[in-house]
């Protein structure tokens, strides 16, 4: 039975390099697919990955009807397996249910990849959408981390290396950005909460010396200073 699976994280999780890891497996299977994306960042009909592999693709624009493209696909004595969707998020909301039609009309497979949240942590609507309907939403093993350590949950934006809260909902950028530029940094919950980015807590980077966020603040609000001690990350 083909299936609209969800595959999500935050950004710089693996999604990308996942999607040309199925379309590999896949192809190496000797299924067809089509290959979709809307925005990467390495222009216009890419999909890339950070890990440097990249592959054609179809741009998707806001016309572009999916059912109505794999039925031309089909029509003209193409085949079609399987679709991958890279940076799903992007999508509109018909869009989705056009995908959905392409699963349960057509017999088609739709593999998707997104984030869900945008900066401000608000649902993008072509992910809500995916959530509202997919048979499966996968949410990626390979954890993308916060400064402290922790298990990233959150996409913020930055400008240089200040966390910024208003804004368009889409800007294409990354979490390595130059100073200068809209960039992203992918951040645990509390340190969402708290506005707290690499370059303003003063991290820098991932150190092993970083405390768990409470001991930072019991610190703190005590003004004594005591020896840190490299702590397991939360
Ligand atoms: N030099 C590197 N060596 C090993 N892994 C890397 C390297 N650069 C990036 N990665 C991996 O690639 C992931 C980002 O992959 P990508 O598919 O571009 O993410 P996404 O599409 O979710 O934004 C990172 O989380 C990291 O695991
Ligand atoms: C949080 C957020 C992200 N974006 C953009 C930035 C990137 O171009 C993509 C995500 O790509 P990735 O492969 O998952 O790293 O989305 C945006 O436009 N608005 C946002 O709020």
């Amino acid at each position: 039975m083909a299936e609209l699976v969800f595959f999500s994280g935050t950004m710089d999780c693996g999604k990308s390099t996942l999607a040309l890891q199925m379309d590999h497996n896949h192809s190496a299977r000797g299924r067809q697919g089509l290959i979709f994306t809307r925005n990467d960042r390495a222009g216009t009909g890419t999909l890339s990955s950070r890990l440097g592999l990249a592959t054609q693709a179809v741009e998707v624009r806001d016309g572009l009807d999916f059912h109505a493209h794999v039925v031309a696909e089909l029509s003209a004595g193409g085949r079609c397996d399987y679709l991958i969707c890279d940076e799903a998020q992007f999508f509109t909301v018909e869009q989705v249910d056009q995908l959905a039609r392409v699963v349960d009309d057509l017999g088609v497979d739709v593999f998707t990849f997104g984030i869900t949240t945008d900066f401000r942590t608000r649902l993008f609507p072509g992910s809500q959408r995916l959530v509202e309907l997919a048979d499966r939403v996968e949410v990626l093993q390979v954890e993308a981390l916060c400064w402290c350590g922790a298990r990233a949950t959150h996409n913020a934006r930055t400008i240089d290396g200040v966390m910024v809260v208003e804004g368009a909902q889409v800007v294409v950028g990354d979490v390595a950005a130059r100073n200068d530029t809209v960039g992203y940094e992918v951040l645990c919950r509390r340190h969402y909460q708290r506005r707290m980015t690499a370059a303003t807590s003063g991290s820098g980077t991932l150190s092993p010396d970083v405390l768990p966020f409470e001991s930072q603040q019991r610190q703190s609000q005590d003004q004594q200073p005591q020896e840190q001690q490299p702590q397991q990350a939360r």
